[in-house]
């Protein structure tokens, strides 16, 4: 190749690199795999008038976060506020008398005079309200993202409290999504609930002004007004359902977005050309999204254009009203000055609680997504389905009985009439093929999920009379899918717990064969372990297991459970934590997951799955002789290692 086709080459994107034929899916179906519509059918159950009616209770709810958050701004706010329309109403009446004073009969400086007082009123009201304005704006400035804050807070509380089982549910990420949006607009909520109310107070003012000028004139300007809320609360609707319809999809292109662009995926992004496969798949799933957005702006901008045209009318008619009432005689032309200020200003207030009113609506939709999450959570919190038990001291033995587990939408159990017993001192492993229940069973051990039916019992408490955080200071684990935290190696290793000691910390390293890396870390236990941040040092896929055994070993928990805990280690450090887990096991149940059938020889007990059952359970010399699915499996691994029976 030529340097120049080389060069362009390098210039080329991605995309003009030509993304795979993808084979997979066509756009449709795309679209179709990433949509809930239930979530869609709820929020079109959630009408204008529905809403109407929750917004006081909404209002409430979120006025008392903000009260929790910052009481003295919150007051501020809504005495501002209150302030701001009484300061209105103020300076409307004394408008209307300065008209009426200067309109009148009579000598133009006795006019004058008699005015003066009301001009003073105005000035003083304006003046005021400049002030209070700009105190509102402090004011929210302060309160907005701590409230914004908490109301996520909430969130995470509420869904860190709920059971594991909620997250296996279809549509709950979707949930949380929708839901996060809603709790980012709580302020708008606040706000625009204290804009109506601003209004309200002016326009009681404007009213009280109209209705003794004739008392035509204001039911006439309330109707003016109706068709105008009306397509403004619709076009909001449809704004606000297209959200929802799109929100699987949107929820994907960030999860693509974030594949294709940090590092965990980045090797696969390249070598195996995921990249431009994916940007293929997020174009057209933008696309559609795009798509359903313009069609919701476009119907939106449409009855907007409806209501404003309607209002045009009805606004007409009003103002014909009154020409006619002044033409007919019936209103004496002094009433009719201050009628046409009155009603300017009313119309303002009432487009204003009108406009306030159809966005307070709009939020409240949103809003109510974050509040139904909070409900629907806690309605799965633990601390409704669990007892409030707690342990005098750490459990002797760890029991399954009978127990039969089934995911919330899968169409059959994963694990079936499973009994199994670990004790303190004990090494049981758990060996099956994959997806036979292995991490499930060690989930329900852990007191993680509570069973179907049957009972896990920990002595002679079950899981589910137990208080679940307190419960969980007795169990150390070590999930096969675990987390790397962008923390030091202390927080990854001790989460806060434990003393502050490294004495602990550094025994812990020693079990797990994290010690010989410890070296090379630039701050030792306090090294960042990532290099996402300036500083933080990256570990490799090996290293990372040590930490996270280091990390279930530092526990001293009398129930550890390990789920292949030695897939990405080198052959000394595996045999380094397996000669070491008899040590462990002095004062610990250990319970072993893993598929190297060699290594299950430390076990004192051997307990095979297949298909969610117990087929076969014994020691390492009883499954090795007998025939059965051990003895197959473990043949064809000595077979692959070519060390043939
Ligand atoms: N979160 C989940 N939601 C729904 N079904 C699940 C979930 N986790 C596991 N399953 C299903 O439960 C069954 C048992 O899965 P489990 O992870 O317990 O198997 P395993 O024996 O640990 O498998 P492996 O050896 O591959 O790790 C599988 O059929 C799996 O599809």
């Amino acid at each position: 190749m030529s340097t120049s086709s080389t060069s362009e080459q390098q210039g080329e994107s991605v995309s003009e690199a030509g993304p795979p034929e993808d084979a997979v899916s066509t756009p449709q179906e795309e679209e179709f795999l990433y949509r809930d519509t239930s979530r869609l059918q709820a929020g079109a159950q959630m009408t204008t008038v529905t809403m109407a009616r929750r917004l006081p209770a909404l209002v409430l709810r979120s006025l008392k976060l903000a009260w929790r958050v910052d009481r003295v701004a919150t007051a501020g706010l809504l005495a501002c506020q209150v302030g701001t329309g009484v300061l209105a109403a103020l300076g409307l009446l004394a408008v209307t008398g300065t008209l009426t004073a200067l309109i009148s009969s009579g000598d133009i400086s006795d006019r004058l005079w008699e005015a003066a007082p009301q001009l003073a009123v105005i000035a003083a009201a304006t003046g005021l309200r400049a002030l209070l304005g700009i105190t509102v704006t402090w004011l929210t400035g302060r309160l907005r993202p701590f409230l914004a804050r908490a109301a996520e807070l909430t969130m995470i509380e509420a869904a860190l409290g709920a059971e594991l089982a909620a997250n296996n549910q279809p549509g709950y990420n979707d949930f949380y999504d929708i839901a996060d949006r809603g709790s980012q607009v709580t302020p708008d909520l606040v706000e625009e609930a204290q804009d109506v109310l601003a209004a309200t107070a002016t326009l009681a003012a404007g009213a009280t002004v109209l209705a003794v000028i004739h008392p035509l004139l204001l039911p006439l300007l309330l109707l003016a007004c109706l068709p105008q809320a009306a397509a403004y609360v619709r076009a909001a609707r449809v704004v606000y359902l297209a959200g929802l319809e799109t929100s699987g999809r949107r929820r994907m292109l960030h999860k693509l977005r974030w594949h294709m662009a940090y590092m965990e995926s980045s090797e696969e992004m390249r070598a195996c050309l995921a990249g431009p496969f994916l940007l293929g798949r997020y174009r057209r799933l933008a696309a559609s999204v795009n798509a359903a957005e313009r069609k919701a702006a476009d119907t939106g901008a449409w009855m907007g254009l409806a209501g404003a045209a309607a209002g045009g009318v009805a606004s007409a008619a009003v103002w014909a009203a009154l020409l006619w009432l002044l033409a007919s005689g019936r209103m004496d032309l002094a009433a009719g000055g201050g009628a046409v200020f009155a009603l300017q200003t009313a119309t303002g207030s009432v487009r204003g609680i009108i406009n306030g009113g159809a966005r307070l609506v709009r939020t409240g939709w949103y809003v109510q997504d974050w509040q139904n999450f909070l409900d629907n959570a806690h309605g799965q919190a633990m601390a409704g389905s669990r007892g409030t038990k707690t342990l005098s001291a750490a459990p002797e033995r760890f029991e399954v009985r009978d127990v039969t587990y089934r995911y919330d939408g899968a169409e059959r159990d994963s694990l079936s009439g499973v009994s199994l017993q670990v004790r303190r001192g004990e090494i049981v492993a758990l060996v099956g093929e994959n997806g036979s229940g292995k991490s499930t069973l060690s989930r329900l051990i852990c007191g993680l999920l509570l069973p179907t039916s049957g009972e896990v019992a920990w002595d002679h408490t079950t899981t589910t009379e137990m208080e679940p955080w307190k419960a969980w200071k007795h169990v150390a684990l070590a999930p096969q899918r675990y987390t790397y935290l962008p923390l030091t190696l202390r927080d990854n290793i001790t989460f806060g717990q434990g003393d502050r000691s490294d004495a602990a910390v550094l025994a812990a390293c020693t079990a797990s064969g994290a010690a010989d890396m410890l070296p090379a870390l630039r701050s030792g236990l306090d090294t960042l372990l990532t290099s996402e941040w300036f500083g933080g040092q990256q570990l490799s896929g090996g290293q990372w297991q040590r930490v996270v055994l280091t990390r279930a070993f530092h526990r001293d928990a009398a129930l550890l459970v390990m789920d292949e805990p030695t897939a990405a280690l080198d052959a000394r450090a595996e045999h380094h934590v397996f000669t070491g887990l008899r040590e462990l096991a002095k004062d610990r149940a250990i319970l072993l997951i893993t598929h190297r059938l060699t290594n299950v020889a430390v076990a004192d007990r051997i307990v095979v799955l297949d298909e969610g059952r117990l087929v076969q359970e014994g020691t390492y010399a009883q499954l090795t002789r007998e025939p059965g699915l051990f003895r197959s499996l473990w043949e064809l691994q000595q077979r692959t290692t070519g060390e043939a029976a």
